[in-house]
């Protein structure tokens, strides 16, 4: 490698943050600089994790960076990422940012979804949705990218081949199913170990933050709108997410489309078989299922991702590759964690 960018992890120790730190040790591109931690500052990494290598153990958690770096990746709560972008970018910086902060580009939906006016509209407009196989011309002259929710990655990606071809679903329903490290590191009731476990249950049914967020990026491909029916569910895995999109109005043409569009895409697969969640743990893959039933008319897509993989942290290093002028592959040629 000729270039070395110095990046800085913020929130290094919430889950995308650790599993963003597993990738970015494996990174030939890159030097961590300085890894942020609001609750862990002036610890070492070893304390936290004590199967680090020892190139890694006795590097120090900082309650702010000690030292320069070139790209910043926030694994923030969406408000502490929300005011902290603006000041990384007046500062020169790059950033990736994982929350949900600068994903959409209204920001009537932010004070509906997420239940604050956005303090910074003209940075929504600047944001780049970080999904490359959508976008990756404007990633790579990003300042500020927004990696984009777990469920809206595997879903659009179900989604997007008819788009681009033209074709605007008469209606489309996604159902889907997340492991609990969705949620995030810090607990409560529902996700606590006997609740959890031997369970399932759907939630935020009616008011889920990403519906507008695929609503926008469908209207932002095709000038027009979708409403769109989502209901997440969680099931009792540690990682992993399905998601099943139902498309009205399709025929079965739409396969070969669905598979042409794929077919250079590094980390989507299109497959014969339903997929499972396992196939993808600890990889930046998508694995892609498209199939039509002749007798409902249903054009179906079930699609896998690794939440904490292709849903974040590793689709971060592929809009970092991105950014970089890098191979996207660099550093993800990620084997599956199976079983
Ligand atoms: N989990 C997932 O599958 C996905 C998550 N995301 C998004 O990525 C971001 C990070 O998610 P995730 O890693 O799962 O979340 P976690 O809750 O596991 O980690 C968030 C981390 O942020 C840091 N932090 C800094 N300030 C605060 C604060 N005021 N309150 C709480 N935490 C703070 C903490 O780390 P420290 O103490 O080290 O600073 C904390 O561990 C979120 O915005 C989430 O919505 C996006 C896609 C998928
Ligand atoms: C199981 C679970 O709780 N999942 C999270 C989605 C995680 C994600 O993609 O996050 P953000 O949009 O918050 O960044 C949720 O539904 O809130």
């Amino acid at each position: 490698m000729e270039q070395t960018l110095r990046v800085c992890v913020f929130g290094v120790t919430g889950y995308t943050g650790t599993e963003l730190l597993r990738l970015l040790s494996l990174h030939p591109g890159v030097r961590i600089s300085s890894l942020v931690s609001s609750s862990h500052a002036g610890k070492k990494l070893g304390d936290l994790l004590p199967s680090l290598p020892d190139s890694l153990r006795d590097k120090r958690l900082e309650d702010s960076p000690s030292e320069d770096f070139d790209l910043a990746f926030l694994c923030l709560p969406h408000e502490v990422s929300r005011d902290l972008v603006p000041k990384l970018l007046e500062m020169g910086k790059k950033v990736i940012d994982l929350s949900g902060a600068y994903r959409i580009s209204s920001s009537e939906a932010y004070i509906q979804y997420y239940g604050w006016e956005h303090p910074y509209p003209h940075l929504l407009k600047e944001a780049v949705y970080g999904l490359p196989e959508i976008f990756r011309e404007s990633i790579r002259n990003a300042r500020l990218v927004a990696n984009p929710g777990c469920y809206p990655t595997a879903a659009l990606l179900a989604i997007y081949p008819l788009m681009k071809e033209g074709f605007f679903p008469e209606w489309v329903v996604v159902d889907a199913i997340s492991g609990v490290s969705g949620a995030g590191r810090k607990t409560s009731q529902q996700f606590h170990f006997p609740e959890m476990t031997e369970n399932a249950f759907p939630y935020s049914v009616l008011k889920h933050r990403h519906t507008p967020e695929m609503e926008d990026v469908i209207f932002r491909l095709t000038g027009k709108r979708v409403s769109l029916r989502f209901t997440p569910r969680v099931v009792p895995m540690s990682r992993g997410m399905m998601v099943t999109v139902y498309m009205g109005g399709a025929d079965a043409s739409w396969i070969e489309v669905f598979r042409d569009t794929y077919s250079s895409e590094p980390f989507v697969k299109v497959v014969d078989e339903p997929p499972m969640t396992k196939h993808v743990m600890g990889t930046n893959m998508c694995l892609a299922y498209p199939v039509y039933d002749a007798r409902t008319g249903i054009l179906q897509v079930i699609t896998v991702i690794d939440n904490l993989g292709k849903g974040a942290s590793s689709q971060a290093v592929q809009n970092m590759n991105c950014m970089m002028g890098w191979n996207e592959k660099l550093g993800l040629d990620l084997l599956p964690l199976f079983p």
